[in-house]
């Protein structure tokens, strides 16, 4: 659909935004649309533009050019304070001197609800996210789980139609995260405004969001749901982030001739079979674990098999993942067995085979 230029439209997406802004010699220059209910995770390397674009639908960096719509309305030059929107940043922290409910009342204080209100609705919030032990406490008597809890609550305090949540797992440790990342799950189900979230986790897009776009270098290299994200990476960072092993090459039919992997690489290029027919640029992509390791070229099944050179061994979860350069470079995920069997060492030649049914051909 193209961008709305028109009047508001009630089923059109509760955030509509075209972000054009420049930051010293960065520039950013995203369109994003999110709908009722929907979350969406912005994922992308460090620079890549992720808290810019955050900061500039919030209203506190100003755009170049593009636009903010929520719910149709131009909310462009609305100032921060008067917008639909619920922020949890990571250093608009909770206001030290106030307890967790007069930090939650704050907004819709400002707002204009009456103080009894506004006191109301922030018991309210709290008691659902399991605080109400808390409501007097102080910011620095609460855990960080229990702070961010305070600030999300705040948040939403607000009645946004916009939630913000720029890294909102970050400043916590790996067991509290679990237990927010839950709690946060859970809470933004009930919200029927839009969310974006900032996170450099993948487990918290994997989780949370029912879109990821992936920013990088200040532009949006990809956006979908988040398994079609994992499956088919397009992009280095991508695949490094779902672990998988991805090239870029041209199909005819199941074989895909890879692009050499930099000027004046020694040998012909790689080729690498696929189990779905595509013609044309195409990405290729398989996951470590789907590569088999070989002290001979094994015959019989068909599939992929190079003769590759070790670069490095590392342990991996429970696995040994092997680093091996060649036409073309991949890493494979082999058992501590199967590494003790083969005896491999850094610089060692193997053979690496990869079944045409693991590979997955997309086009590029
Ligand atoms: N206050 C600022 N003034 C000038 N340039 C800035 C400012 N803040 C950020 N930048 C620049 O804008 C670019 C994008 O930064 P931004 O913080 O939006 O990226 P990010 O994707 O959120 O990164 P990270 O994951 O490291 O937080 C960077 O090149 C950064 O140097």
């Amino acid at each position: 659909m193209a961008p709305t230029d028109d009047l508001p439209d009630a089923s059109g997406p509760v955030l509509d935004a075209r972000l054009r802004l420049n930051r010293g010699d960065f520039a950013l220059d995203v369109d994003l649309r999110v709908r009722s209910g929907e979350i969406l995770a912005l994922l992308g390397p460090n620079g890549a533009g992720k808290s810019s674009a955050l900061r500039a639908l919030a209203g506190l960096v100003p755009l170049t050019g593009g636009h903010v719509r929520v719910d149709g309305r131009d909310e462009t030059a609305t100032p921060v304070e008067r917008r639909p929107v619920g922020m949890v940043f990571q250093d608009y922290l909770l206001f030290p001197h106030m307890s967790a409910l007069d930090n939650v009342a704050f907004g819709p204080r400002c707002q204009g609800l009456p103080r009894s209100r506004a006191r109301e609705r922030a018991a309210e919030l709290l008691a659902h996210m399991d605080l109400s032990a808390h409501v007097r406490s102080r910011p620095r008597h609460l855990s960080g789980g229990q702070a961010q809890r305070v600030a999300l609550a705040r948040a939403l305090a607000v009645r946004p139609r916009l939630l913000l949540l720029d890294e909102p797992m970050a400043a916590l440790d790996a067991s509290t995260r679990i237990d927010v990342r839950a709690r946060l799950r859970r809470l933004l189900e009930e919200f029927d405004g839009a969310t974006v979230l900032v996170t450099h986790d993948p487990l918290d897009a994997m989780v949370l969001a029912d879109r990821v776009a992936v920013i990088e270098s200040g532009g949006m290299v990809q956006q979908g749901p988040p398994a079609e994200v994992a499956r088919r990476p397009r992009t280095a960072y991508v695949a490094r982030l779902v672990g998988l092993n991805l090239f870029r090459g041209t199909a005819e039919g199941t074989t895909v001739t890879l692009e050499a992997a930099g000027p004046g690489s020694p040998g012909g290029p790689a080729r690498v079979e696929a189990h779905e027919a595509h013609h044309g640029p195409a990405l290729v992509a398989f996951p470590p674990r789907a590569v088999a390791l070989y002290p001979r070229c094994p015959h019989g099944s068909p599939r992929n098999v190079w003769r590759l050179r070790v670069e490095g061994i590392e342990r991996f979860g429970d696995q040994v993942r092997v680093h091996l350069s060649g036409r073309p470079s991949l890493a494979a995920d082999i058992s501590p067995a199967a590494l003790a069997e083969l005896g491999l060492a850094r610089g060692d030649e193997v053979w690496a085979g990869v079944k045409a049914a693991e590979v997955e051909c997309y086009p590029g």
